[in-house]
């Protein structure tokens, strides 16, 4: 009986190979079911069919020299053949040119994810304009250090939770209606922000932004994926992360014009992210749902209809029917209950979850943001004193993650996800080490305070009890002021900042903040140093590795990895864990600092990054030039073996776009 049912499959798959048929819509959906589910029961006989079946497309490929024969039998391997074929045989340019064949004009897939990525530069705006904006309404609304903190974080915490919220519309509502949802609520966080009239009407404008960025995070990856022929799926997917810097970048040189506004310049720095959210719920009106999701929802013929459209009206048969039986065939895979069980319960989706979250949290861990909060004052540390500079600078160096960001879209599809993040991991760690050294030294040579005014209202103040720059300047109440003779740094003391403006003393030489003309300099969060170029060596060194793998890689990993069934709770939960780790990185760092110092810190994130390199190479596989579809057998085997590199039982067969696994998870269905 089960050599019958293997007799049939390969028939079947023979059949259809050699006469290049798709299946034929009008049969019956009983033999289809038939054709796509039978799957034998015994582990030899796998053995013995694969053997069976890969002579036989040998000798059929010999005979007809026919490129389909080449797809299928990519199919017939071990996970880690699959890896390796695709590293050796899929060359970007065969795997383009194979593929592109069948999608035909890209154009208005670059269309779509133009559209969806504007949630990516929603993301980076309004994550990257805020610090700008706090340095005017702190001053204009009389905000303490808490309301400052709130304001900042809200966003952050509320992007946490909605991303999770996100997951569930997404699997009821689409892919569409989410992004139009997200657009629509950014634009009244923009309004609500631009015409607030007091910090609690601020706090609500942050507060309905954090919640629009949330959903935008985990649907965007997720649509754009999900419509993109697979050799560009990486390159569009990263084109999101493009856009995330792009907002940062852009928000930083918006910040930067407007700081030049004092009064209500917040109000434009703030508002101006209605634009692309308006612009991009105007777009999604007339932009189509997910074909996947359209799928899974069983509006067969729409689904038909939008991937053909997407392809540019060429015959979308074998990619409609390899989506609608990898569908099929999560049903029976699925089981019952709430999604976030099933894929608890099912062991590749589970394993897929691990990746997708270790993933994103490795980001956060790596410091991205600390790096980039910090930018300015690393840069005041290399020595610019003015402030208006520094907001410049802090624009160059966002600037140059963009731009790093870019040669991430570049080598996405050309090196693969794997390589692109295991490089960019070394190379984030060893740059880490870099600016971690740079505070060290800098910190060695920390001038110790020679001058104690003798002011009473000092008394009672812990800054003047500090012997050294180093530990005055890791308290955020205090700051050093200093005088200078030649490039010696004299006559220096340990101040409490003024709360209400951290570029000026409370009191003393420094109440003015830094007066070059009469040699008093105000430094606030540094320390002068000689060391500072070995820091801003590290700070550039760092962009450059981290920018093009470790920051899109987790986003565009996580948009391809779950099966459909999963692919919204999945990326729902990842999205969370980064901004939940981005909230803990953020909130954490002056108080860690304050303990292990900023170099130990850097040296922290640095361990953490060598931990993330570790993960990634034993866990995450390579997923470059596959379908969506092909990905989830990848899952099959244990967790944590790609790096084993050793032979693998054979795990999945493809038959006429069924797919037939043999890892422990499935039981055998005839
Ligand atoms: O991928 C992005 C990107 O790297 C950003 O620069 C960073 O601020 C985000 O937190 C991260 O998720």
């Amino acid at each position: 009986m089960l050599a019958a049912v293997d007799r049939r499959c390969v028939m079947n798959h023979m059949t259809a190979t050699i006469h290049k048929l798709p299946v034929p819509a009008q049969q019956s959906e009983s033999k289809k079911r038939r054709k796509d589910y039978c799957v034998p029961s015994k582990q030899r006989h796998r053995e013995k069919r694969l053997a069976d079946n890969v002579q036989k497309l040998q000798r059929m490929e010999e005979l007809t020299g026919d490129r389909r024969v080449e797809d299928e039998r990519s199919l017939i391997k071990t996970p880690s053949n699959v890896q390796a074929n695709n590293q050796e045989h899929d060359s970007p340019t065969s795997t383009r040119q194979k593929r592109s064949v069948q999608h035909g004009s890209p154009c208005f897939v670059y269309t779509l994810a133009f559209f969806s990525a504007l949630g990516g530069f929603l993301f980076g705006y309004d994550t990257g304009v805020v610090s700008g904006a706090m340095l005017l309404l702190k001053r204009e609304m009389n905000l303490s250090s808490l309301w400052q903190e709130l304001l900042v974080s809200i966003t952050v915490g509320a992007a946490a939770v909605s991303s999770l919220a996100g997951g569930y519309l997404n699997g009821l509502y689409g892919r569409r209606i989410c992004i139009l949802l997200a657009s629509f609520i950014f634009s009244a966080g923009g309004i609500i922000l631009s015409v607030a009239p007091n910090k609690e009407v601020l706090l609500c404008g942050r507060l309905t932004i954090g919640l629009g960025l949330g959903i935008a995070s985990m649907t965007v990856p997720v649509y754009i994926a999900e419509v993109s022929p697979s050799e560009l799926r990486g390159q569009l997917v990263t084109i999101n992360t493009l856009f995330i810097t792009g907002g940062q970048f852009i928000a930083s040189v918006v910040d930067g014009v407007f700081s030049y506004l004092p009064h209500d310049g917040w109000r434009y720095m703030l508002g101006l992210s209605v634009v692309p959210a308006a612009l991009q719920f105007l777009g999604f009106l007339f932009l189509p749902e997910s074909p996947r999701w359209l799928l899974q929802k069983g509006d067969t013929q729409n689904a038909r209809l939008v991937l053909t459209r997407i392809r540019g009206g060429v015959n979308v048969d074998e990619e409609y029917e390899s989506i609608r039986s990898s569908i099929e065939e999560e049903k029976i895979d699925a089981g019952e209950g709430p999604v976030l069980w099933r894929i608890l319960t099912f062991a590749p989706a589970r394993r897929a979850l691990i990746v997708g979250c270790g993933l994103q949290m490795f980001q956060q861990l790596s410091g991205i943001n600390t790096v980039m909060y910090y930018s300015a004052t690393i840069l005041q540390m290399s020595g610019v004193q003015d402030d208006q500079m520094a907001i410049w600078l802090a624009a160059a160096t966002a600037f140059t993650n963009f731009l790093f960001t870019l040669l991430g879209v570049w080598l996405v599809d050309r090196v693969g996800r794997r390589k692109l993040t295991l490089g960019s991991l070394l190379g984030t760690a060893a740059s880490l080490m870099v600016l971690a050294t740079g505070f060290l030294l800098s910190a060695q040579a920390s001038p110790p305070v020679t001058f104690h005014p003798n002011d009473p209202s000092l008394h009672n103040s812990t800054c003047i009890t500090y012997g050294f720059c180093e530990s005055c300047m890791l308290n955020p109440d205090c700051g050093f002021c200093y005088g200078k003779n030649g490039t010696v740094v004299i006559e220096t003391s340990c101040m409490p900042v003024d709360a209400a403006n951290t570029e000026a003393a409370v009191a003393g030489r420094c109440s003015n903040g830094t007066q070059e003309s009469l040699g008093v300099f105000w430094a606030y969060n540094y320390c002068p140093t000689s060391y500072s170029w070995i820091v801003l060596l590290g700070l550039i060194l760092y962009l450059a590795f981290f920018a093009p793998g470790m920051g899109p890689m987790p986003w565009t990993v996580n948009s391809e990895i779950y099966p459909l069934w999963a692919r919204s709770t999945g990326n729902a939960c990842s999205a969370g864990v980064n901004w939940l780790c981005n909230v803990l990185v953020s909130l954490t760092f002056l108080h860690v600092a304050q303990s292990l110092t900023y170099y130990g810190v850097f040296f922290l994130y640095s361990g953490l990054a060598l931990l993330g390199f570790v993960f990634v190479l034993g866990c995450v596989p390579e997923t470059k030039g596959l379908r969506l579809e092909e990905i989830e057998p990848l899952f099959g085997r244990q967790l944590c073996s790609f790096g084993a590199g050793s032979t693998q039982s054979v795990q999945y067969t493809r038959v006429n776009g069924g797919n037939y696994r043999s890892d422990e998870d499935v039981t055998d269905d005839e």
